[in-house]
């Protein structure tokens, strides 16, 4: 069995770091979210890979593969290989999941891995926008800094970006990073065609030893914490919401400052059919933003709203077509960040602050009653009924 796993990982290796393009080994620049690679970028990001000192593993040797092709070629084209072809099945799966992305897109979190993975098998260089910043636990979140922009991007394409625990805490740790950094704004954005699923399902299946209780009990703590710091964030917080979202990520939208979307977002709050509740303070910031009835459709009837919609209620700021999405955006970003940041952060907290007592209270009572749903029968058949692929939203 050794063997064959590891003739399966060697096979792996030589067909997913041998590329086809062959171009000079040049440095490779440190990109920050607010420009697109450019297809110079791209190759040098190509050459460095063959160039990386630790062999980066087969997963992400999978996610490097996968963003080559669909930058390459687009999205995925070629038929499914049969069952037994596991190799090329498995890299089939990788790039389909990459779904619409476009080829930019790709390209741009192709070179982002590639930085991320030069830089952490090299000692930190002075001109490393992000050096000191300590990086996440896990590569399904990468935290990027350039030109006063803080970027924080969900990195799970192949799930939808949906959150494991290890996520939340990263986020946590990158946004009091972020508070305290030298960037004047902040964005929270998703790779691939999804923004974010919303919290891992799976998240519940890791009964620790006090049982359902326990768990219940560290999942409060947790999403209390998580929505806290939101709540407390001091700079512009923007969403760049670049797919569809679920859940709790929908939720805390109330407490970002700006959020733009694609015209191919959708907004869906389905926590009546997961038997939970809505959380991210969004029992006290939806009606506020959209009345009471339109709040109410979403959060107990779990109506899906399309961008334009989200819109209209006045949850997103504004929505730009998918096609120029990204570069829309980012000029606009890089331009808001040039304004004075310290202006920017006290008139946030002329705007925010009277309501944070509020929002830490409202947290406090969605995550304690929560507490007691993940522990109903309701919302138990509704995970389980996810997981076992009996229901999807
Ligand atoms: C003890 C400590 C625990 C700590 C936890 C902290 C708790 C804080 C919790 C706060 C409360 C949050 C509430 C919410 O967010 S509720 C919303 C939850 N989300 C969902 O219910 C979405 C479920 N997903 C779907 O319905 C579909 O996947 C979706 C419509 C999003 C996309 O469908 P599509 O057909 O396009 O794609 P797939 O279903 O094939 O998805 C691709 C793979 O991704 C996996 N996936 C997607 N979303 C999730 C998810 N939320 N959780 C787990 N897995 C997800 C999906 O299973 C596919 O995986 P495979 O390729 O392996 O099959």
């Amino acid at each position: 069995m050794a063997g064959l796993a590891g003739r399966f990982a060697r096979r792996w290796c030589s067909g997913l770091l041998g590329s086809p393009l062959q171009v000079p080994a040049l440095g490779l620049h440190v990109l920050g979210p607010a420009m697109l690679a450019s297809q110079k970028d791209f190759n040098n990001a190509v050459s460095q890979v063959k160039l990386l000192k630790e062999d980066p593993g087969n997963e992400v040797k999978l996610k490097l593969y996968a963003l080559y092709k669909q930058a390459t070629e687009g999205p995925c084209n070629v038929p499914k290989p049969g069952m037994l072809d596991f190799i090329n099945k498995t890299k089939w799966d990788a790039w389909n999941a990459l779904g619409s992305l476009s080829k930019e897109a790709a390209r741009q979190n192709y070179v982002d891995l590639v930085s991320r993975l030069s830089a952490s098998s090299e000692s930190p260089s002075p001109e490393a926008p992000a050096a000191d910043r300590k990086q996440p636990e896990s590569d399904s979140l990468v935290v990027t800094s350039e030109d006063g922009i803080t970027t924080i991007r969900l990195n799970r394409p192949a799930k939808k970006n949906a959150l494991t625990t290890q996520m939340y805490h990263d986020i946590i740790a990158a946004l009091q990073a972020a508070s305290k950094d030298e960037s004047a704004i902040t964005v929270l954005t998703g790779s691939g065609d999804y923004y974010c699923s919303g919290n891992d399902l799976t998240n519940f299946t890791h009964l620790p030893a006090g049982g359902l209780e326990e768990m219940a009990r560290s999942a409060a703590a947790l999403l209390r914490d998580f929505v806290n710091c939101f709540i407390d964030f001091p700079k512009p917080l923007v969403a760049v919401v670049n797919g569809p979202a679920v859940g709790i990520s929908v939720t805390i939208l109330g407490l970002f400052d700006v959020v733009y979307a694609t015209d191919r977002a959708s907004f869906h709050t389905p926590f009546s059919h997961l038997g939970q509740s809505p959380e991210g303070c969004s029992s006290y910031t939806f009606p506020k933003i959209m009345g009471s009835s339109k709040a109410a459709e979403m959060l107990l009837f779990g109506k899906k709203l399309t961008a334009q919609e989200a819109c209209a209620q006045g949850l997103v700021t504004e929505v730009f077509p998918d096609g120029t999405f990204q570069k829309e955006v980012w000029a606009r970003l890089k331009a808001y960040s040039k304004l004075p940041p310290n202006a920017m952060r006290i008139s946030k907290q002329i705007i925010r602050n009277r309501e944070k007592e509020k929002l830490h209270a409202v947290n406090a009572e969605e995550s304690s009653v929560l507490r007691e749903r993940w522990q109903s029968d309701e919302c138990m058949n509704a995970i389980a009924s996810f997981l076992s692929r009996k229901a999807k939203l």
